[in-house]
């Protein structure tokens, strides 16, 4: 369908984003066909580019920092925007900082950030219709069919180009969607630094099932001339990055924990947490260098504030950085606050400690951090657990309750199996609509059926139950605790179901009038 469209509403926008979704019947024709990535993928993202009015090239103005890895990505991201962003407090620059990451939680335009706000809806929806319809008109006069779009993940990249370029961000910091090297945002031509976080197992079917191979993949973000970093990883990980830089002739540098960073105040303060700031702080020294930013000098027209580091004598240099951090990076590290990662919420009686991992190796790290929150005190305690394969599930599902078990004695007395279906009757918010789920399970809980009996076989005590819908779920939580004034509550395995708890918790109204129900999804 081609044309313009008049006043075109923000629903309309996320309505047609998701008609770019595959679907699942394409996703598992793919699956069963044994298909990895689409080796062509970066052309056709090249070509999707230009039909907007770009070169790849022009994408370097906006010094860009790009990250892959397989845990932490997001998080390393957010820790460069904080420091970029305390940054901009005390010497006025960089003017505006881009963010792009995923998944999204609440909205999809949390995707895509200027100055750590999410994109307003009157922005997102002009720029949507800019880039859709260009998209339109170029296909027809190719002689094409213009319903042809490019998939999900590449429409948001391709869209965050675009605001990014028309909002003149003068930094960037891009979170590789899958993988690096076929990785839609791998387009990216000279960016000014790339930084890879812990590697581990995940995405196999498309990276492959070693971690050389996946190691592989990440190593396709590093770029001739432009600086690279990586976190400390298995040997035979860190051999296969260094083969790659070296065959692109990037001199890659390890990054240890940083003393200083050790010090900070983050949250939660695990390991893993300050090896993602550690590689956030090398990242960032990088662009600081882009913007001159120097910490010798008091900056013109500030007040004493505790933004500046006016006792510093030193240029931001990594051999020096060790043991104290200025005062933008150390706050700018502790004011992070990255949700639905190692996340508390309480609500009355109920404690709430969410977090969207859903890999064995992120979900025992986020089984850990509640354990050893959880294992405090005597209270009645819940898992709310969703994914939407088999495959993973069931090891993911064991990963929590051995993980719990051994280290920390803790049981739960009520295990929650629940679809990412939104609400009740079978609606999704409209941000969250997936027509990847196997809408066949989502009808029968099929999946949430076989989870729930294996779970009974580890722990015949517990009370399991399966959820229709997300807020089913929250239903049933509502109506446990009673008069008890204390219930921890563990959400996990998918940002989806994070998402959408956060979501009802937080009464997002909007969403309720923006759902669309399973049959026409
Ligand atoms: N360096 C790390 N090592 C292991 N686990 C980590 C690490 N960093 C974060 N995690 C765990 O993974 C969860 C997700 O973190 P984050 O969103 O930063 O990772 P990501 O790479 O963006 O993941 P995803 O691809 O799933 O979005 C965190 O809540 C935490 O439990």
């Amino acid at each position: 369908m081609a044309g313009t469209m008049k006043d075109p509403t923000y629903a309309d926008a996320i309505e047609r984003l998701n008609s770019t979704q595959s679907g699942f019947s394409v996703l598992e024709a793919r699956r069963k066909a044994g298909k990895k990535l689409d080796a062509s993928a970066k052309q056709q993202m090249r070509e999707w580019v230009s039909r907007v009015g770009y070169q790849a090239t022009d994408f370097d103005a906006l010094n860009v920092v790009h990250v892959a890895g397989t845990k932490g990505k997001g998080t390393t991201c957010a820790f460069v925007n904080g420091m970029l962003s305390s940054c901009q407090k005390s010497f006025g620059k960089p003017k505006k900082i881009g963010l792009y990451t995923s998944p999204h939680l609440v909205s999809v335009r949390e995707r895509i950030r200027i100055n750590s706000q999410p994109v307003s809806e009157e922005l997102f929806t002009k720029y949507f219709f800019e880039v859709w319809e260009a998209l339109e008109s170029e296909a027809i006069r190719k002689g094409e069919d213009p319903a042809v779009k490019p998939v999900y993940f590449r429409t948001l990249t391709l869209l965050s180009f675009h605001i990014f370029m028309r909002e003149q961000v003068d930094v960037a910091v891009y979170e590789v969607g899958v993988g690096g090297e076929l990785d839609s945002t791998n387009i990216l031509v000279h960016p000014a630094v790339t930084g890879i976080t812990t590697l581990g197992i995940d995405h196999v079917e498309s990276l492959g099932d070693t971690i050389d191979k996946i190691a592989w993949h990440k190593a396709g973000i590093f770029k001739n001339g432009s600086p690279a970093f990586s976190v400390h990883q298995l040997v035979e990980a860190e051999q296969v990055l260094l083969e790659r830089a070296k065959e692109k002739d990037v001199q890659l540098q390890w990054v240890d924990v940083i003393p200083a960073v050790r010090k900070a105040n983050l949250t939660p303060a695990e390991d893993f947490q300050f090896k993602n700031a550690s590689l956030a702080v090398r990242l960032t020294l990088e662009i600081l260098k882009r913007f001159n930013i120097r910490f010798d000098e008091k900056p013109e027209g500030s007040s004493d504030s505790e933004y500046c580091s006016t006792t510093q004598t030193w240029l931001p240099d990594a051999s020096e950085i060790f043991l104290q951090l200025p005062n933008e990076l150390l706050y700018g590290l502790e004011g992070v606050v990255w949700r639905a990662r190692c996340e508390e919420k309480i609500v009355g009686s109920h404690h709430y400690y969410l977090d969207g991992a859903h890999t064995v190796d992120s979900l025992e790290v986020a089984s850990d951090w509640f354990g050893k929150k959880a294992s405090t005190r005597q209270a009645p305690k819940i898992l709310v657990f969703n994914q939407q394969s088999h495959r993973d599930a069931a090891n993911l599902m064991k990963t929590i309750f051995s993980t719990l078990r051994d280290n920390w004695k803790v049981k739960f007395d009520h295990v929650i199996f629940c679809t990412n279906m939104t609400y009740t009757g079978n609606k999704w918010k409209l941000d969250f609509v997936n027509n990847n789920a196997d809408p066949e399970a989502l009808n029968t809980l099929s999946l949430q059926r076989s989870l729930c009996d294996e779970w009974l076989a580890l722990d015949p005590a517990a009370n399991a139950l399966v959820s229709p819908t997300i807020e089913d779920a929250v239903n049933v939580m509502r109506g446990i605790g009673g008069e008890i004034d204390h219930v921890d509550i563990f959400v996990t395995g998918s940002f989806h179901l994070v998402g959408g708890i956060l979501s009802i918790l937080e009464g997002q109204e909007y969403g309720l009038q923006s759902t669309t129900s399973l049959a026409s999804g």
